[in-house]
């Protein structure tokens, strides 16, 4: 759908309108007061959130990222489904499954009572997607702008067999400088170590950054806080219906070998991620949905 169309149909005055962004994908810009947003039809993904009054933007979003079909956009919130990280089934498939490069559709948009604007995403299986991972299926994405960001990714299994997936929010948050960050709430937690070949670890103290992280915590709380010394804020983030924390810097060289990062990205972005991954496997069975929801709000 054109954006002119998309506006006739979804537009709010004042708050919401369907703008081309870059790679000819509609984007959904919002500005109600509370805070101004950037939201991608592409990818189904938030690139920027920016509560009034607040100088910096929540996201971190790459100069460098590509906007082009079946490539991810790197920054925002990339949707991680129906699997987290590498084929489960060793079949070839891309990493972080099918949905983050594709164009989803425009569901319906609303100004909530306390004037927050939310806007609703989805996926349902095709032809082609049933040529990838084939189940029947309704994916959406609700954000909710206003005073918090919040985040809610919807499966429903419409078919008639169960399914199993995986899934993250993959947020890349700004930050100022990541040898200055702290993430706050992990303490005593246990987590599959990425970067030391999957060993087994129990988290002690805060979490910093002084190399290549890349960890599944499987049982977090559900508040973890991004303690940012450099731009003097914390950002908080709250999870339900997940029970894995992913948290990911790419570091030095990895950074380097993206070609869709600056090569001192690694300095500017911290990915902390409402997941279901590793052994947090979820069944959805025929005529049930299951959410995963993120809440995200920043303090000075
Ligand atoms: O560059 P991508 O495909 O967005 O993925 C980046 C990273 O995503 C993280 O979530 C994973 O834990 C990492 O292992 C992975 O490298």
């Amino acid at each position: 759908m054109k954006t002119e169309q998309l506006n006739t149909q979804y537009g709010i005055a004042d708050q919401l309108q369907f703008i081309d962004g870059k790679g000819g994908f509609p984007n959904v810009e919002i500005s109600n007061g509370k805070a101004k947003a950037l939201i991608s039809v592409y990818g189904g993904q938030i690139l920027s959130y920016q509560p009034a009054n607040e100088p910096e933007d929540l996201l971190f979003l790459s100069t460098r990222a590509y906007y082009q079909q079946g490539k991810a956009i790197k920054g925002g919130t990339p949707i991680c489904w129906p699997w987290f990280g590498p084929d489960p089934e060793g079949l070839g498939r891309a990493s972080h499954g099918f949905v983050r490069n594709r164009l989803w559709t425009v569901m319906g948009t609303h100004t909530t009572e306390d004037g927050a604007t939310a806007v609703t995403l989805g996926v349902v299986n095709t032809p082609e997607t049933t040529e990838i991972w084939p189940q029947t299926f309704e994916l959406s994405i609700t954000y909710t702008v206003g005073e918090t960001l919040s985040i809610e990714l919807k499966t429903q299994n419409t078919g008639s067999q169960e399914f199993s997936i995986s899934q993250a929010l993959h947020t890349y948050f700004k930050i100022g400088d990541i040898n200055r960050v702290q993430v706050l709430g992990l303490n005593g937690s246990d987590y599959i170590d990425k970067v030391d070949g999957g060993q087994q670890k129990t988290q002690q103290g805060v979490v910093e950054f002084s190399e290549e992280c890349d960890r599944i915590y499987t049982e977090p709380p559900a508040k973890l806080i991004i303690d940012d010394a450099a731009l003097d804020r914390r950002i908080n983030i709250t999870s339900e219906g997940s029970k894995t924390a992913v948290v990911w810097n790419p570091w030095v060289e990895n950074s380097a070998s993206m070609g869709d990062l600056e090569d001192t990205d690694y300095q500017r972005l911290l990915c902390v991620e409402t997941a279901n991954a590793a052994q947090d496997i979820v069944n959805v069975l025929p005529g049930q949905a299951m959410s995963i929801k993120a809440h995200y709000s920043i303090e000075r």
